[in-house]
């Protein structure tokens, strides 16, 4: 590990720090930019505190692999077991073809790689359609090595002409790769209510396929990888994600008090259980942790998120442990709640990990 640089030996003020992020989120630079411009150390504002980076090796071990062109009751066991064991899990023959895979990463790449003076027309423009580098994760501790392009396409994709011009080849490969990740989606969906008991179409039913968010991630070569990261330990909120990524490695899944890398699979996806399901699931399946480290390799890394959520958000609507599966052996371990419940708790993306779930646990004596 590098020797601690200054920067974080000395504790900077809160205004220093708003401050510098300010100025590099008012100068509308990526950090592909910041990159290209020369420099050859990184700034402060983007080195994380120690306890972050105590650990950024991974150890051996591999996520599993799932085969969906197997008999889908195997299939469905190996689905189950993985969301229990492990949260994640890739998946070979859904259905997309590499060359649509390739045509999606291949598109974004080029929009990071766009000129600095075109890329920021898009700077923090409309929340629904997002270019960043600076903000979300982790905003008030460090910031990311990382460029973003962030898309909500709920409740409906936004109309074409909404969308920047210049956006026009990324809007389209968008919807395009909407279309195919949301069928696969929802394919994984009803096995996972299968190997947890329930009805196939329950999350489809509950609205679990209407709010979808597509966030988009380029991490550029990172020249001191030990002193920053490309997303710090998180959680995902959502329901599901199904995650694409381009050959270079940087995930890492946390598994026990072990980091896992998740070893890129040529056309494979790579599944994760959100918080939300861990909820519906009564913890039969696991939400975890996980992190990207700063790219050390020349070629970028590139991956593409689609986080599925319940599109009912109205105050009625209200979300628990599925019903079908509480019983006096195996009682709820949450309290039911509403989407505006949860959004009132003002949970930023730097709140900790699993809030919403630690949110609505049950003690021990309200479970019993
Ligand atoms: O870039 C990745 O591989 C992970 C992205 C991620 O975890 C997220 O967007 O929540
Ligand atoms: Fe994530």
């Amino acid at each position: 590990m590098a020797p601690t640089p200054a920067a974080l030996t000395t504790t900077p003020t809160t205004h220093d720090f708003a401050k510098e992020v300010k100025d590099f989120d008012d100068s509308k630079m990526g950090v592909k930019d910041l990159l290209d411009s020369g420099v050859t150390t990184i700034p402060k504002i983007f080195m994380y505190p120690p306890e972050v980076l105590a650990d950024l090796k991974p150890c051996n071990l591999e996520i599993p692999t799932i085969d969906l062109s197997h008999p889908r009751e195997e299939v469905i066991e190996q689905i189950k077991r993985a969301s229990h064991d492990w949260g994640f899990y890739q998946v070979i023959n859904h259905g997309i073809s590499n060359e649509v895979i390739d045509q999606t990463i291949n598109a974004f790449k080029s929009f990071y790689e766009l000129p600095m003076e075109t890329k920021k027309k898009y700077h923090h423009m409309d929340p629904k359609v997002a270019f960043y580098s600076n903000f979300n994760i982790f905003y008030s501790k460090a910031v990311n090595w990382k460029d973003s392009l962030r898309v909500y396409m709920a409740p409906n994709p936004p109309e074409m002409d909404q969308m920047p011009s210049v956006c026009a080849k990324v809007t389209n490969e968008l919807l395009d790769w909407d279309l195919q990740a949301k069928r696969v989606a929802e394919e994984l969906m009803e096995m996972m209510c299968e190997g947890v008991g329930v009805k196939k179409d329950k999350l489809k039913e509950m609205s679990c396929l209407e709010h979808r968010k597509l966030v988009s991630h380029y991490y550029p070569y990172c020249p001191q990888p030990d002193l920053t990261m490309g997303l710090p330990p998180h959680t995902d909120r959502g329901v599901l994600t199904v995650l694409l990524q381009n050959e270079v490695n940087g995930l890492h899944v946390k598994h026990g008090k072990e980091w896992v890398e998740v070893k890129p699979v040529r056309g494979a996806l790579i599944i994760n259980v959100g918080d939300l399901l861990q909820i519906f699931s009564n913890d039969a399946f696991t939400s975890v942790e996980h992190r990207v480290v700063a790219n050390p390799s020349k070629n970028p890394r590139i991956s593409l998120a689609a986080i599925y959520n319940p599109g009912k958000r109205g105050e009625n609507d209200v979300y628990g442990v599925f019903p079908e599966i509480i019983t006096p052996e195996k009682p709820s371990l949450y309290k039911e709640f509403t989407i505006p419940e949860i959004q009132k708790q003002g949970l930023t993306d730097d709140s900790s990990c699993r809030a919403i779930i630690d949110l609505f646990k049950l003690d021990k004596s309200e479970a019993a």
